[in-house]
């Protein structure tokens, strides 16, 4: 064998182990209090199709993948509901059940504990949506590019508005940004020991801050984001003409 050819075959077989060493782990964040929506049980508990919005987040992940290690963090205060509401999830015994924190950063970074040495999938618990072939061509991008951040095109026109002013912009130059933010836990952990600043909204942010490039991947426009009643009505409809 020349070298060359031994080389090229060593470098492969270093790329193929360290795939095969990576854990998948999907932290998916329900630890808010869901003021926007207005309801006396927070969002992520709410029914849907006949079933609380986070078990079809659950579900989605379970599905993606037989070796997903699913964490899921809620308010403190619901921890036991919480027990009861994963007795009928499927893979159980692959979910851990942390507390959440005071912004979603902070509930992203207590659910960061146990995400070493793992493709790590930021989720928010309230995006019920999300299809597993969605999780899972994040999983490839994000070890191919070391991070992978889902968005859809924008529909609308949009205005920047500032200090009394407006003016439009041009629409092509924005995305919007959806969850599974995925990343290689290498990226992803040293990024989250930073001081905690209110422009971090989501992850991508936080790992941009530490210089880091991020890869866009195409996302899903059924991948919304339960935050107000009538989001709760669209997912319903889609749902419905999914079969579910
Ligand atoms: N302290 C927080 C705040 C938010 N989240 C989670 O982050 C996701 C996206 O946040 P958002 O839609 O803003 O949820 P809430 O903060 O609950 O809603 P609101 O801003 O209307 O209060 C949700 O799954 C939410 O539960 C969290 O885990 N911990
Ligand atoms: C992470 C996110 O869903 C991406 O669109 C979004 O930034 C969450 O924002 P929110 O203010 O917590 O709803």
């Amino acid at each position: 064998m020349n070298t060359d050819l031994r080389a090229e075959l060593s470098t492969r077989k270093s790329v193929f182990f360290l795939v095969m060493n990576y854990r998948k782990v999907a932290i998916i964040v329900a630890g808010g209090a869901g003021t926007r929506m207005q309801s006396a049980t927070p969002k992520q508990f709410l029914e849907l199709a006949g079933k609380p919005v986070l078990l079809h987040t659950v579900e989605a992940f379970a599905a993606a993948y037989d070796d997903m290690e699913i964490v899921l963090v809620v308010p403190e205060a619901h921890f036991a509901y919480v027990d009861t509401l994963l007795k009928p999830a499927p893979a159980v015994s692959r979910i851990t059940v942390l507390g959440g924190g005071e912004t979603r950063f902070h509930s992203v970074r207590n659910g960061l504990q146990k995400a070493e040495n793992a493709v790590v999938f930021v989720h928010d618990g309230v995006r019920p949506l999300v299809s597993p072939s969605l999780i899972r061509s994040c999983y490839e991008a994000a070890l191919a590019h070391g991070s992978a951040i889902p968005v859809v095109e924008m529909k609308d026109s949009i205005r920047e508005v500032n200090g009394g002013m407006n003016k439009a912009v041009n629409r092509d130059h924005y995305k919007i940004i959806q969850t599974p933010q995925t990343f290689l836990s290498e990226i992803l952990l040293p990024a989250f020991e930073l001081p905690y600043d209110p422009l971090f909204t989501d992850e991508a942010t936080v790992v941009e801050r530490l210089g880091h490039r991020v890869h866009l991947v195409p996302g899903e426009e059924s991948n919304i984001k339960i935050t107000k009643p009538l989001d709760l009505t669209i997912a319903a409809a889609l749902l419905k003409e999914r079969g579910q």
